[in-house]
This record gives structure tokens, C-alpha cells and sequence, in this order.
């Protein structure tokens, strides 16, 4: 382990957000129209920085899509989205970039770059949020450290198992010095042994970075760890779900 507390990250935002509790995500209204239905529907959802909110909800009710909106991959028709005071997407419509979002995305199967070693992955990253060439060799390392890959650097994805490669993939999501990180069942493929030690990761990351999360699984279970809760997405709106925790 490496790990050591906020005092010693290169993140600045993150030291200087450590006490803010109420400038996470704000989402109100939100509004996405696929084909003939409203997939989201007048979507409301406030996440802390720091907090954890579980999204569960039948296959196809939108958690993707909500996910995607937040990224800044897919467009809205309407509704306002708030990131630590900054508006994202006011009235439906996109005003930062995705690339530009203090925003980092983890989903299954992690999308890596076949051909770039970690160490490429994690500098490429960086270099695509704009931090400069100097700077990059300490972040990398950081990064690394962070998700205890020491050693990886000069190895491909494809050489990777599946823990390694969703902890690279996690790194990456890092890079972007996030204030929201999205999780798209990033445990799925995983054996249980390898799902228990990265969400006790993601927790302590959670917990070092300061940033709010949005966790979309099929598993129930997946809803515990501390400033934890489950909402469920149900007609293109969210409900309640929390504490059962067994609900799915
Ligand atoms: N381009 C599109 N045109 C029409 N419908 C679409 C389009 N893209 C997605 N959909 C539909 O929108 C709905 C929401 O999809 P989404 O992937 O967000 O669901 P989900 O809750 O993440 O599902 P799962 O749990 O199976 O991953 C689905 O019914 C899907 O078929």
C-alpha cells in the first residue's frame, strides 16, 4: 500500500473542496427524448462531494443515459446540470465540453487503448485535459501509485487481468481530477475476491479525492461503504431506495 491522505495529492481543487459538503452535482429537470419516449423524464438528483449514490433500475429505464448526459456524450432537450457551481447544461444544452469536465467515467470492460502500456494511457490522458508535458511524468506516477499499479508501466492492457486492467482504467477516470466519477457496473466481470478489493479502492478513493459518484449497478449488494445511498430509476424519474439495499 501507498497510499497516504489528501495532505500529500497533487490535486489542488480536491485539497481545496475537502470541506465543501453541498457543491457537488446538482441535476434538475433533466430531460432526454429517445424515439418516442422520454427515457428521462424531469430527472432531479443532488449528489454531495464525497457521497456515493447507487443507481439501480430495470434494464433499458436510462441509467446509461443519464451517465452519458453527464459526460457530456450525449445531448439532453432539456433540464440544467450543476458541477460544483459551474452549469454543464443549462436548459438542455450542453456548455462544457466533455473533455472539459471535471468528470471521469469508469464503466465495464474499462475501453482501454489496446496499443499504449499504462504508462502512454495515463500520460495521453493528461495530455488530453491539457496538463502540460513537465508535469506529467509525476502525475502518471501518482496516478499509478493510486491504484497500486507499480511495476505495470511498460505493460499493455492485454497483458493485464481484469482487475489490473479496471484499476488502469480507474487511474485514467483519475487523470481528469474529477469532482463527479461515473461508474457503469464496473465490478461486473470481476470474481467476487477482485469486486470486494476494488470497491474497497474506489471507497478509499472516494474518500482521499473528495469527489461525488455515481454508481450504476445490477447489484444490490455493490450499495454498501460509508455516505452511501440507492435511488432507483423508475419512468424516467428517481426514487428513493435507500436503506434496504435489497432491492433489485
Ligand atoms: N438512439 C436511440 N434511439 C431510440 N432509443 C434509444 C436510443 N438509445 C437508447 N435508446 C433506448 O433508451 C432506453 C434507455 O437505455 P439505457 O442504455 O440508458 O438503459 P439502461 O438503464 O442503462 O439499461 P441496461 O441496464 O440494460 O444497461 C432503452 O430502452 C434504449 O433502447
Amino acid at each position: 500500500m501507498t497510499q497516504t491522505k489528501k495532505a500529500n495529492t497533487t490535486d489542488p481543487e480536491a485539497a481545496r473542496n475537502a470541506g465543501a459538503r453541498d457543491a457537488g452535482l446538482r441535476v434538475e429537470g433533466l430531460r432526454v427524448v429517445l424515439g418516442e419516449r422520454a427515457v428521462l423524464d424531469g430527472l432531479d438528483l443532488e449528489i454531495e462531494l464525497g457521497e456515493r449514490v447507487v443507481l439501480v433500475g430495470r434494464s433499458g429505464s436510462g441509467k446509461s443515459t443519464l451517465l452519458r448526459v453527464l459526460a457530456g456524450f450525449q445531448a439532453a432537450d432539456a433540464g440544467d446540470v450543476h458541477l460544483c457551481g459551474t452549469a454543464l447544461v443549462a436548459n438542455g444544452r450542453h456548455l462544457v465540453p466533455p473533455q472539459a469536465r471535471p468528470v471521469g467515467s469508469l464503466f465495464q470492460g474499462g475501453g482501454l487503448w489496446p496499443h499504449m502500456t499504462v504508462r502512454r494511457t495515463l500520460d495521453f490522458a493528461l495530455k488530453h485535459r491539457g496538463v502540460p508535458r513537465s508535469e506529467r511524468p509525476a502525475r502518471v506516477r501518482e496516478l499509478v501509485e493510486r491504484v497500486e499499479l507499480v511495476g505495470y508501466e511498460d505493460r499493455l492492457p492485454g497483458t493485464l487481468s481484469g482487475g489490473e486492467a479496471q484499476r488502469l482504467g480507474l487511474a485514467r477516470a483519475l487523470s481528469t481530477q474529477p469532482r463527479l466519477l461515473l461508474l457503469d457496473e464496473p465490478l461486473g466481470p470481476l470474481d467476487a475476491e477482485l469486486r470486494e478489493s476494488l470497491s474497497t479502492m474506489l471507497d478509499r478513493l472516494r474518500d482521499e479525492y473528495g469527489f461525488a459518484a455515481l454508481h450504476v449497478t445490477h447489484d444490490p449488494g455493490e450499495a454498501r461503504g460509508s455516505r452511501t445511498r440507492t435511488v432507483r430509476l423508475v419512468d424516467g424519474v428517481l426514487v428513493d431506495a435507500s436503506p434496504t439495499g435489497t432491492d433489485e
